[in-house]
């Protein structure tokens, strides 16, 4: 195994989140291309010799939450958030002083659901790590309990921006509130109980 540089974080930074962008990029393109097929075989071939060399030497099973030596958190494979995951739009959540957080987030063909929509399990995928992110205490993880999406108006792909805040606590509990907006107004609303597990509230 290579020793770790010291800057592990602008380092794995540096050399994965160009390889992440790219990939997102080839999702795109794999789902709009209009191309023929010899192109479509040359372009697996490729993909294909890429995803071996990868997969040369791989983490035994996900990703996981891998810590530098300072103690900052890498979140690399989070479905929403992950900078070295491809299939994240990613999103980049922003917090308030107050402890609110918002996201802006451009969502393209990759995160269909109705034609020119996006597809309601992906806000609620949003909306999940926005109140979760509200929620969420150092060194005190909050899970989503329960999470109540209601999808007041189909929302158009493109960008979107997204909004959380915490309303109250009950003892393990938390309850947070956030939506999703566009420019046609607010689309997606949410609310969550968050809870942190017995031992660790
Ligand atoms: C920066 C970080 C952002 C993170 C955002 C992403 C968040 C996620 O997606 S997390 C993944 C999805 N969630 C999960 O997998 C959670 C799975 N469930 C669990 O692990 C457990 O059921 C858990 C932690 C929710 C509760 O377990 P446990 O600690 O044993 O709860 P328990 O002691 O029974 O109950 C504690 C309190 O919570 C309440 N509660 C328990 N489960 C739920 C629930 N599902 N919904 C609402 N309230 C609940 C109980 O009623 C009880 O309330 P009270 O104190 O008033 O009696």
């Amino acid at each position: 195994m290579e020793e770790r540089p010291v800057d592990e974080f602008d380092y794995g930074r540096a050399v994965y989140e160009p390889l992440t962008q790219s990939v997102r990029q080839l999702i795109d393109a794999t789902i709009r291309t209009e191309v023929g097929e010899d192109t479509v075989a040359k372009v697996q071939a490729l993909v294909d010799e890429g995803a071996r060399l990868l997969s040369e030497r791989l983490v035994p099973e996900s990703f996981g939450v891998q810590y530098t030596r300072d103690g900052r958190g890498m979140p690399w494979g989070n479905a929403i958030i992950g900078l070295r995951n491809p299939i994240a739009p990613p999103l980049v959540i922003e917090r308030n002083r107050d402890g609110s957080v918002w996201c802006d987030v451009e969502l393209g063909a990759a995160y269909e659901g109705p034609p020119g929509c996006l597809h309601g399990g992906i806000s609620a995928l949003i909306l999940d790590q926005l109140l979760g992110a509200t929620a969420h205490r150092p060194a005190q993880p909050a899970f989503t309990g329960t999470l109540t999406v209601r999808y007041q108006r189909p929302t158009r792909l493109g960008r979107v921006h997204g909004e959380a805040r915490v309303v109250r606590h009950d003892g393990v509990k938390t309850y947070a509130v956030g939506h999703l907006e566009n420019g046609e107004g607010i689309m997606v609303v949410a609310e969550g109980v968050f809870v942190r597990p017995a031992g660790r509230a």
